[in-house]
């Protein structure tokens, strides 16, 4: 397996327009591929902030973000919102689900925006929400399961297309200990088949559980 980055944050700040600190100041760390990587630290130190940065949601105000050694930070919205589509995948701890459609099509429909046919990811989609062990009729609506249910749906369609990077802010955050579980076996299973996952936690057991965990206490602008 190769050990070069599959992202690379080169010497990166960032502050929010209108703001006076740096929420992040001269950030330099590599993410490779094979691996989980958990960002824990106290609430407001910037790891929701990080995560927006290597996923092209925020762009540096300065230093630079190199996916597979090419510099990204600078590339157009729709060049990055392609690269977004094609190469990551988001699971949020308010899994934003489109309440109009059935659960098996929120999950499909992602690929749309990579311009492929959604009907040959149903035996995918039920496949991984059998192993994220989530039990609901596929032609429910998001508003017909809970909470923790919505999470693993949000799960299952980022990893539908296999992307080369998940991105996952609290994928724990609605679930109890057993079905967290089970979300960090199915991120480490990602992992394992070569995928990059990076997740923000507040859970010390999910961190346990990552290859990598970079704890940005208060040392860490
Ligand atoms: N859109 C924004 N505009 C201005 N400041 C922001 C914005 N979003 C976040 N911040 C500020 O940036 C800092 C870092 O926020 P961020 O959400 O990255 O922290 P976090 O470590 O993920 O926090 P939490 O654990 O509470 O989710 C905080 O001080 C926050 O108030």
């Amino acid at each position: 397996m190769t050990t070069a980055p599959r992202l690379a944050i080169d010497d990166v700040s960032f502050t929010y327009p209108g703001g006076s600190e740096a929420v992040v100041d001269r950030w330099s760390q590599t993410f490779v591929a094979g691996t989980v990587t958990a960002l824990t630290g106290p609430s407001g130190c910037g790891k929701s902030t990080r995560l927006y940065l290597l996923a092209l949601l925020a762009r540096p105000t300065a230093g630079r973000v190199l996916l597979d050694g090419v510099p990204v930070e600078r590339l157009s919205d729709p060049v990055r919102a392609r690269v977004r589509a094609h190469r990551f995948g988001f699971v949020f701890q308010d899994a934003v689900l489109d309440p109009t459609r059935t659960v098996l099509d929120n999950i499909v429909e992602s690929v749309l925006y990579r311009h492929e046919d959604p009907a040959t990811f149903v035996g995918r989609a039920v496949e991984l929400m059998d192993r994220v062990g989530v039990e609901v009729p596929l032609h429910r609506r998001p508003a017909q399961i809970s909470g923790g249910q919505a999470q693993r749906i949000a799960l299952c369609r980022a990893l539908l297309a296999d992307p080369d990077v998940v991105f996952a802010d609290e994928p724990t955050g609605n679930l109890d200990r057993a079905t967290a579980d089970v979300v960090m076996g199915a991120m480490r299973d990602h992992a394992a088949a070569g995928g990059c996952v990076v997740i923000v936690t507040h859970d010390p057991t999910v961190a346990a559980q990552a290859d990598v965990h970079l704890d940005l206490g208060p040392q860490a602008a």
